[in-house]
């Protein structure tokens, strides 16, 4: 079982990564595989403990979690770092990179046969274990996801473009079938868990406002929304046809920033979707210029089309009065 089907696949990675990224390719296979059989003789949705983050996990989580790990024993992959682990793991103390993962993002659509994903980045290794972690995201090397639903695709950037792969089930290897990934500029869709409106900050409200308007509002024209609560479904779907997707700050407890985790969730996709030509913000300024204090680190989240994006942050922007006024006095953001 070769995990990339041709060398026109291998030869599309840095040589310093092939092997790193055929393991995680291989794992990605060996887990949309188990997805594929959950329910007939394991229940992948079965609660087994709580995270650091005080999540609960899946079994699918910690299964995943084990999998990936274990693979890059012998590699050339000196730390591991994991939403499902609280500290890193050193895996090979003679190695040069450091891989975080997110092993399965979007478990609570584990059971609802709705596409679920992993997600990954890679740094340089540092002598510390945490250091190689806790930096900004343009210092990535690779970062990237692997979409398991009806197709399961890779999607990575090496920081040259955005590539994407897809798992051709009858020769079980991925085909490079877009070596340049584009996201388009702009969109009429958006994707919010809307249920959290109330605790949302001013500017986020105000931006949502203004698209539920619709042809009423400033922006004179309809929007449509979309939630799937998996974070790489959200991505894929932009990667495919554009939107924005927006995981703000927000007044509940444990949520002031935000609730995805900067190593291994937002840093990475912000590399894909940035590369492919869109936006990746907190809402003011770029993800991938921000440095995380912790391993599991949360910061807002907001990323898509570029201009979508650009027009979030210009709601920052906005004067007190203008995000506290009704929307009929934003004329500034009449399109
Ligand atoms: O349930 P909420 O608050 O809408 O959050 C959904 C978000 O949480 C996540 O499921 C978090 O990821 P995990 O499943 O890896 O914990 C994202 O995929 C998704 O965008
Ligand atoms: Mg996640
Ligand atoms: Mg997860």
């Amino acid at each position: 079982m070769k995990p990339f089907s041709t060398t026109k696949e291998t030869d599309a990675i840095p040589a310093g990564l092939q092997d790193v990224m055929g393991r995680l390719a291989s794992v990605a296979m060996q887990v949309a595989h188990r997805i594929a059989r959950g329910g007939i003789d394991e229940d992948l949705a079965g609660l087994c403990g709580t995270n650091t983050d005080g999540d609960g996990q899946k079994a699918l989580d910690v299964i995943a979690d084990d999998m990936f790990c274990t693979a890059l024993e012998g590699s050339a992959v000196r730390f591991y770092a994991s939403e499902e682990q609280e500290t890193v793991v050193t895996v090979n103390e003679g190695g040069t990179l450091a891989v975080a993962i997110d092993p399965l993002d979007g478990s609570s659509n584990i059971d609802t046969n709705l596409s679920i994903g992993t997600i990954f980045a890679i740094y340089p290794a540092e002598a510390e274990a945490e250091a190689s972690f806790l930096r900004p995201g343009s210092d990535l090397l690779a970062g990237g996801y692997v979409i398991y639903g009806p197709q399961t695709c890779m999607v990575v950037s090496f920081g040259r473009g955005t590539l994407k792969y897809v798992l051709d089930p009858d020769i079980n290897s991925f085909v490079l079938v877009d070596p340049a990934v584009k996201v388009k500029p702009t969109s009429t869709e958006f994707a919010i868990n809307a249920s959290n409106y109330r605790h949302w900050p001013k500017p986020i409200r105000a931006y949502i406002d203004d698209c539920v308007a619709g042809t009423e509002g400033p922006r004179g024209r309809n929007f449509n929304m979309r939630w799937l609560a998996s974070l790489v479904a959200e991505a894929h779907r932009i990667i495919s046809r554009g939107g924005v997707f927006l995981y703000p700050r927000d007044s509940r407890k444990g949520y002031e920033n935000g609730r995805l985790r900067y190593v291994y969730e937002c840093a990475p996709i912000a590399l894909v979707i940035t590369q492919a030509g869109g936006g990746a913000t907190d809402g003011e300024n770029p993800i991938l210029s921000q440095t995380p204090s912790l391993l599991h680190a949360r910061t807002p989240f907001i990323f898509g089309s570029s201009e979508k994006v650009a027009r979030i942050t210009a709601y920052h922007d906005l004067p007190e009065q203008e995000t506290s006024a009704l929307f009929g006095n934003r004329g500034l953001f009449r399109s």
